[in-house]
């Protein structure tokens, strides 16, 4: 399903956690949606499904408006990190549920999924485990097969091996059934490589929309002896550094042109590719910067190296 955002404000009295958001999403691909702790993640997925009402701006799916919409709302899934959509019996009664409410849903996927996340279908959902809870939460939310399909952080109680299940399950099944899928996730780095396109938000605004290989485009990880490093990358914006005995790897933002590619490689530096999450703790204002601190949106979307 399409979705199209147009200067979309969301307030909770005096909180404004969306604050004149834009953004078009196409159907059919993976979207990461990623921001810091309050930047309106929540909020934003609450509005496209429908549960919230915005405060003002535009919110489309397919075109057509979404609140008390169930021409549409029915055709969007929502799984949030609480769990609180499957509490309502065992995993066979929520699996019930979801089958009556769901147009898409397959119910053989669901009980296949079911044992791979080890899940006990006649065990009530409140006696499970944090983890066991959003194991079911991830297989109402892949088995519905909503055209709209978005897990809020749903898995973050799921073990490493139980995440990682999940993982491959999404990608088989988006794979054999296409659909628009988001994934709001602090995981960066364990869910990066299934994103098409990254979305990030700070402060309710948007910071960021772009294909993930040309977001990644954007940083270079440079590599060598220490002081051979340390003098290539003097004057530009170095996000990290790592040590490893005398070699040394900086994490460089910003694009290379072909002349300093060609003085790396004169001075036997490596040129690499950056980790996704080092970018986003950059263009969200890095790990120490208080909220206040952080650089606005527009600044942050230049890419260029200072
Ligand atoms: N029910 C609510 N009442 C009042 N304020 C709220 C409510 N829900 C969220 N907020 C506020 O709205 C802002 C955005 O919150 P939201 O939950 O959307 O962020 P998030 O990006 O999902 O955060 P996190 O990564 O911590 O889950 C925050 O300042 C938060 O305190």
């Amino acid at each position: 399903m399409r979705i199209d955002v147009e200067d979309l404000v969301l307030r909770y009295g005096d909180v404004t956690a969306l604050d004149g958001l834009t953004l078009s999403l196409e159907p059919g691909k993976i979207y990461g949606l990623l921001g810091r702790n309050g930047s309106g993640k929540t909020s934003l997925l609450s509005v496209l499904a429908g549960f919230r009402r915005q405060t003002a701006g535009d919110v489309r799916i397919d075109g057509r408006p979404v609140f008390e919409n169930g021409s549409v709302t029915g055709r969007i899934s929502l799984i949030r990190d609480t769990g609180e959509t499957v509490d309502i019996g065992s995993a066979e009664d929520a699996i019930f549920f979801a089958e009556w409410l769901r147009p898409d849903w397959d119910g053989d996927y669901a009980r296949s999924l079911l044992d791979l996340f080890g899940i006990d279908p006649k065990k009530n959902v409140k006696e499970m485990s944090k983890g066991q809870r959003s194991a079911v939460g991830v297989v109402i939310g892949l088995a519905g097969r909503a055209p709209l399909t978005m897990f809020d952080e749903s898995y973050l109680g799921m073990d490493a091996p139980s995440r990682q299940a999940f993982y491959d399950a999404l990608l088989a099944d988006y794979i054999a059934h296409p659909r628009t899928i988001v994934l709001s996730t602090h995981l960066i780095e364990e869910v990066s490589s299934l994103f098409e396109e990254v979305v990030i938000i700070d402060r309710g605004r948007l910071v960021v929309h772009e294909e993930s290989q040309a977001l990644l485009s954007r940083g270079t990880a440079v590599t060598g002896p220490t002081a051979q490093v340390d003098a290539f990358t003097a004057g530009l914006t170095v996000l990290g550094a790592r040590q490893l005995g005398p070699t040394k790897s900086a994490m460089l933002y910003g694009d290379l042109d072909d002349v300093r590619r060609g003085e790396a490689s004169a001075a036997g530096l490596e040129l690499g590719p950056i980790d996704m999450q080092d970018l986003f703790i950059h263009l969200t204002g890095g790990p120490g910067t208080s909220r206040a601190e952080a650089p606005p949106a527009a600044e942050l979307r230049t890419g260029e190296t200072r």
